[in-house]
Order: structure tokens, then sequence, then C-alpha cells
């Protein structure tokens, strides 16, 4: 985590361009721990005023709430984050166009959106950074991978990773290898929740209480994952400690194998990856129409 004082992102003028979800965990993760002011921090979107009211009452960061408003903070900000949904990204970026100043920074949130369309987009090479985030950036514990267009400077790299470092990990990827990272943590924290769904389900079945088994449930996932940081060893290892020979853990892992939970999880993970490539896709045939 980076320390307030020497935070880079001190002074710098950011505008969230899309104000859902994602842009609120990562404003929250900057502001929260003081590592940006709330007041150089402006958020817009496309018509929901109620959510910019409700962002800069808990934040304390600036509405932009009219077309002028909108446009002032666009054009005075050092770094855009894109924060639209993917359908939407094309039209925003075409937007844009004529607002931007050479200098200024685009960081993208959106899944699948290449440097490429963004380029194709603005009609030139803009600094990028495209990152793939997770929600657990809300409480902190995010894992964002990041890539950087060739014309990024060294000191908005330092930048970008302070920002997702506020809010988590960070892993340095190639851009193709960006939909990997999608595919793995960014859409992972729905994995988990519908596993924690189906073993809490299982747990009623068997006769708990839903409270205990959901109790019960999300303890050991928080602890499963906690032990694999405090021990350094790998998931394969913990899961042969737990599982005693021709115990109960082996029953169960049996019945998994059986009906090919590692292979399902694997194809799971690659057409996530695919989709992201299907969407990105999408945005660049927008793109070419312009
Ligand atoms: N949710 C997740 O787990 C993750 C999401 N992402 C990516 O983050 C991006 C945002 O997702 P999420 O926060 O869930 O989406 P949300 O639907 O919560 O938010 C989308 C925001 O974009 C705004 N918007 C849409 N069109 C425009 C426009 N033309 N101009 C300005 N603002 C616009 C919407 O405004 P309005 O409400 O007024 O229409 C809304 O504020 C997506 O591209 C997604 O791929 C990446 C990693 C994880
Ligand atoms: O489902 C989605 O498309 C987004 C991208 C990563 C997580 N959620």
């Amino acid at each position: 985590m980076t320390n307030p004082t020497h935070s880079p992102l001190r002074g710098v003028r950011l505008c969230f361009y899309g104000a859902g979800s994602m842009a609120e965990a990562i404003l929250r993760g900057l502001v929260e721990p003081k590592l940006a002011e709330p007041g150089s921090i402006s958020v817009l979107n496309r018509q929901n005023a109620d959510r910019l009211r409700e962002l800069s009452s808990r934040y304390g960061v600036v509405p932009a709430d009219t077309d002028d408003k909108k446009n002032a903070a666009l054009t005075a900000a050092d770094v855009i984050v894109l924060g639209m949904k993917p359908k939407d990204a094309a039209a925003a970026i075409k937007a844009l166009k004529p607002l931007l100043r050479p200098e200024q920074l685009i960081v993208s949130l959106v899944a699948g959106l290449s440097i490429s369309t963004v380029h194709q987009l603005l009609g030139r090479e803009q600094p990028v950074v495209r990152t793939m985030p997770n929600t657990s950036s809300t409480i902190g514990l995010g894992a964002t991978g990041i890539s950087f267009s060739s014309s990024v400077t060294a000191e908005n790299r330092e930048l970008a990773l302070a920002m997702f470092g506020s809010v988590g990990m960070t892993a340095v990827v190639e851009e193709p290898l960006i939909e990997a990272v999608n595919g793995v943590s960014g859409s992972g924290p729905a994995y988990v929740y519908y596993l924690m769904e189906a073993m809490i389900d299982a747990g009623v079945k068997l006769g708990l209480t839903p409270e205990a088994a959901k109790t019960l449930t999300v303890q050991t996932v928080r602890g499963a994952a906690e032990m694999v940081l405090a021990t350094g060893e790998s998931p394969e290892e913990l899961r042969r400690k737990v599982t005693s020979p021709n115990g109960t853990t082996e029953a169960a892992i049996r019945t998994l194998e059986r009906f090919d939970f590692r292979e399902g999880m694997n194809q799971a993970i690659v057409r996530c990856a695919e989709r992201a490539r299907e969407m990105g896709e999408a945005i660049r045939d927008e793109a070419a129409k312009s």
C-alpha cells in the first residue's frame, strides 16, 4: 500500500467516465486511505444524476451532472478512467475525441476493449493503460491485471500502479494476456461465490440452518485463502493435508472428479477469456464504422 504523504496521485486530477460499481470500488480505495484528494476526482455518467450525488455525499468527489460540467471535467483531467460497460464504450470514447489533449492518460476498466481499438476510436495514439480489476477492490483486496500502451510514460506507469495498488494487488502483463486475467481474477469472484452457493445449499440439504451453512462456508473459504497466503504452501499441498487416505475428503474429491469439476473450471475460464475477446471484437467493429 502507498503511503498517503508520498502518493503519486496527490495533485492529479482524475475523472471517472462511467460511475458504476467498478468505478466506485476504485475511487473508494483512493479516497478512504487519503491517497488522492476527493476534490480532484470528478465523476460522470450518462444520465443517472442521483448516482453522482450519492458518490459525492459518500466520498466527497465532484459530480459532473450537466453537459458543460462533463466536458469541463473531461478536459481538465490528467487521468480519465473508462468505467462504462463494453456495449457503451465505442460511443463514449468517440464523444471524448474532440475534448482530449494528447498528454491525458486513459485508464480503461472495460472488458475486451483493446488498446488499438481505443486508438482507433480516438484517431491517435493516446497513452492508454488497459486494466482488468475485480470487485474485491471495494474492500482493498482486489486483483488487477495491467498493461500499457507504448506511449505511457514511466511517471504514468507509477501512477496507474499506485491507483490499483491502493485497492489490492497488481500484476503487469502483456496486453494479449489481459483476457486470461479476466478469466482467472476479473470474473473469478463469481466462481467462488457460485461454489459458496453450492456449499450452502448442500449444507442446508443435510440439515444445517441456512445461517449455520452460510457462516461455516464463508469462514471455510476465507480460511482456505488465508492458509495459502500464511503458509506459502500450494493449494495442492494444502488439499493433500486435508485428505486422509480413504477418509471423508477423499470420498468428496472423488465425487467431484466423477463430475469432472477441474475440467469444468478449466472450460469456464477458457470460455470467459474467449467471451472477452468476442466483446472486444464487437467494440472494434463499431469503431471501424466511424
Ligand atoms: N463488475 C465487475 O466485476 C467488473 C467490471 N469490469 C468492467 O468495468 C466496466 C464497468 O462495469 P460496472 O461498474 O460493473 O458497470 P455499471 O453498469 O455498474 O456502470 C456503468 C457506468 O457507465 C456509465 N455510462 C454508460 N454509458 C456512458 C456514456 N456514454 N458516458 C458516460 N457514462 C456512461 C453508466 O451511467 P448511467 O448509469 O447513467 O447509464 C454507469 O455509471 C465494464 O466495462 C466492465 O467490463 C472490469 C472488471 C470487473
Ligand atoms: O462479466 C463481465 O463482463 C465483467 C468483466 C469482468 C467481471 N465482470
